[in-house]
């Protein structure tokens, strides 16, 4: 990996819900690399969302509580007063939302959003900042973008907006831009150019990126490394190849075999992980996969710890299994698979 630019310490996320505490995100220690895109990946409700708003704060709030640390820039996120988290969010990190309809201000037209995100950070004049907007437009590959900035969000296709809220992300030039979910409400082909603008950014700008997503489809096309969360934890960690190509948790393994494959018959996604994840207040204190596992045994029942076991050299996994038992794992769930 590349020179830290982000470390995440101990990072827990909690939402108060009747009931007790939801344990949203519940440790996570995750390094974010100069330059690299980084895929979170996981079901719904694996945390993924959590983990990412709390970087920045954008979920913080009375029932919110956030612990552990986010180094930044020399400073600890995660206590950074809301003034000058303010300041960081859009200038040095910026988020980009997968509802981009929602995410944008449907009264006011697309080129004074992005120029109004410019102003809100640097000093420039109304002039230069709606020129610069165009620019962004053009960088960001909307066809004519003078003629865009004057339109109004509704009158865009999905893709142009998800393309709108990225040159609002990158108004600032941001050392981390982080993609929920960026083009799951896109159509394939428009995904796939949304994916290379991406990339793009990555190699011409050096944009460090923290792509959210289910899809490992989308992870196989960009991602340099990929975290795979469960229940608030991360179990599974490593580059691209050594997860997608070796995958050692059962989990990873599941999702991976949910996945057509490119020479197989085009089915739809097999539900190969049976059971739902878990949702409530209370986790159990051993691997919290355990009760949907197939190749459960004793050991699954003391804390997982996420740590180099087996694989590539940068692979980390939280699973207790050993190498045999990985190995009849992989071999089951690959039967199963299209
Ligand atoms: N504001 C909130 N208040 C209470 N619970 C919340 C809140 N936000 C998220 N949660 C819960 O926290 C858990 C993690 O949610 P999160 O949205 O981070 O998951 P995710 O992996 O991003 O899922 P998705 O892919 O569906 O966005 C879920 O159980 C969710 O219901």
């Amino acid at each position: 990996m590349s020179e830290a630019l982000l470390e995440i310490r101990g990072l827990t996320v909690g939402f108060d819900v009747p009931g007790g505490r939801l344990p949203a995100v519940a440790g996570i220690d995750l390094t974010l690399g100069k330059g690299e895109i980084l895929a979170l990946v996981g079901e719904s409700g694996s945390g993924k969302s959590a983990l990412s708003m709390s970087l920045v704060g954008l979920n913080r709030g009375p029932r919110t509580h956030i612990g552990g640390e986010v180094l930044f820039g020399g400073r600890n996120l995660v206590t950074t007063g809301e003034k000058e988290l303010r300041e960081v969010r859009g200038k040095d990190i910026a988020v980009v939302f997968q509802d981009a309809l929602a995410a944008l201000n449907p009264t006011q037209r697309v080129g004074d959003q992005v120029a109004e995100m410019i102003r809100t950070h640097r000093k420039i004049s109304r002039g230069d900042a709606s020129k610069r907007a165009v620019e962004l437009l053009g960088e960001v590959g909307i066809a004519n973008p003078a003629q865009t900035a004057r339109s109004y969000p509704h009158q865009l296709s999905g893709g142009m907006r998800q393309r709108v809220m990225i040159a609002i992300g990158l108004a600032n030039d941001p050392a981390v831009l982080i993609a929920d979910e960026p083009t799951t409400a896109l159509d394939v082909t428009i995904q796939a150019q949304v994916l290379r603008l991406l990339k793009k950014l990555q190699t011409e700008h050096g944009t460090t990126i923290v792509l959210i997503t289910h899809d490992l489809g989308v992870v196989a096309e960009v991602a340099d490394r990929v975290a795979v969360m469960y229940a608030g934890r991360i179990i599974e960690q490593g580059t691209r190849d050594e997860v997608l190509f070796d995958p050692q948790h059962p989990y990873t393994m599941g999702l991976l075999s949910s996945v057509p494959r490119v020479d197989g018959p085009a089915v739809a996604r097999l539900p190969a992980i049976a059971g739902s994840p878990l949702t409530g207040v209370t986790r159990p204190e051993g691997c919290a996969f355990a009760p949907r596992c197939t190749f459960v045994h004793d050991a699954c029942l003391s804390p997982p710890v996420l740590k180099k076991r087996y694989g590539g050299p940068a692979h980390l996994d939280a699973c207790v299994l050993d190498e045999t038992e990985r190995a009849r794992a992989r071999g089951a769930l690959e039967e199963v698979a299209p």
